[in-house]
């Protein structure tokens, strides 16, 4: 796997991150989403460098202009529920791309330290050939992107797989490295050391889809 963290070089996506994860600013759901989804947009940019061209002529009313552009057919699927926000920053750039959704959360055992990934509901498109963009903005322990994957097998062979995060855990980085390809790219806006007991990333920013839809019981 090819990884591409975007914190190694200072952007305006620092203040974003910053802001995610202010212990005070998240607090402000709406932010927290738009945040998450701008950051969605920074990585949909960087990705698209990475797509296949062709060229193009374009008829402007005074004359033809030649460029290049992408002619990778994108399924762009997110991780419910956290994923929404990431998802529409991705969208915002990737205007036809088709779309997918599954459903991954965490069952907590009677040891609050043990949890399965639960794997629900999925919509999906044919992926045979197309370029598939994994996005969930936090990769922990790894095992809901590696669920997702599984579970996306019967729809076919995507021609290329990105996975877009905002923050992982090394730990989480390194067991993906493991299941995906070497020509899989990761994308991703920060790795931070360690994981805690409950397999919450450290410092993290806490759970991103409770700052990004609310507190839920659990299950
Ligand atoms: O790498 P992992 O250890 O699998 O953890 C990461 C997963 O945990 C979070 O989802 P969560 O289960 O909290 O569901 P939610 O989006 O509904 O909050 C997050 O959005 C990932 O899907
Ligand atoms: O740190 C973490 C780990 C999983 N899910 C989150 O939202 N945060
Ligand atoms: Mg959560």
């Amino acid at each position: 796997m090819q990884i591409n963290n975007l914190s190694e070089t200072p952007s305006i996506l620092n203040t974003y991150m910053s802001e995610l994860r202010d212990k005070d600013i998240q607090k402000d759901s709406m932010r927290f989403r738009r945040n998450i989804e701008r950051i969605g947009e920074i990585i949909g940019y960087e990705l698209s460098k990475s797509l296949h061209f062709e060229p193009h002529t374009i008829e402007t009313p005074l004359g033809s202009s030649d460029t290049v552009l992408h002619k990778s057919d994108i399924v762009l699927c997110s991780i419910l529920r956290a994923g929404v926000p990431l998802h529409n920053g991705l969208l915002n750039y990737f205007d036809g791309a088709e779309n997918a959704f599954i459903s991954a959360y965490r069952q907590h055992q009677k040891n609050p330290e043990s949890f399965e990934i639960i794997v629900e509901y999925l919509a999906c498109p044919s992926l045979e050939g197309k370029t598939l963009i994994l996005a969930d903005p936090m990769l922990a322990t790894g095992q809901s992107m590696v669920a997702t994957f599984d579970a996306l097998k019967p729809f076919g062979k995507p021609k290329d797989i990105h996975i877009v995060s905002v923050i992982g855990a090394q730990q989480g980085v390194d067991f993906i490295s493991n299941a995906f390809d070497e020509d899989t790219k990761l994308w991703i806006a920060a790795i931070d050391k360690n994981l805690n007991e409950k397999g919450y990333i450290i410092p993290g920013l806490g759970d991103a889809g409770d700052l990004a839809f609310g507190n839920k019981l659990q299950q």
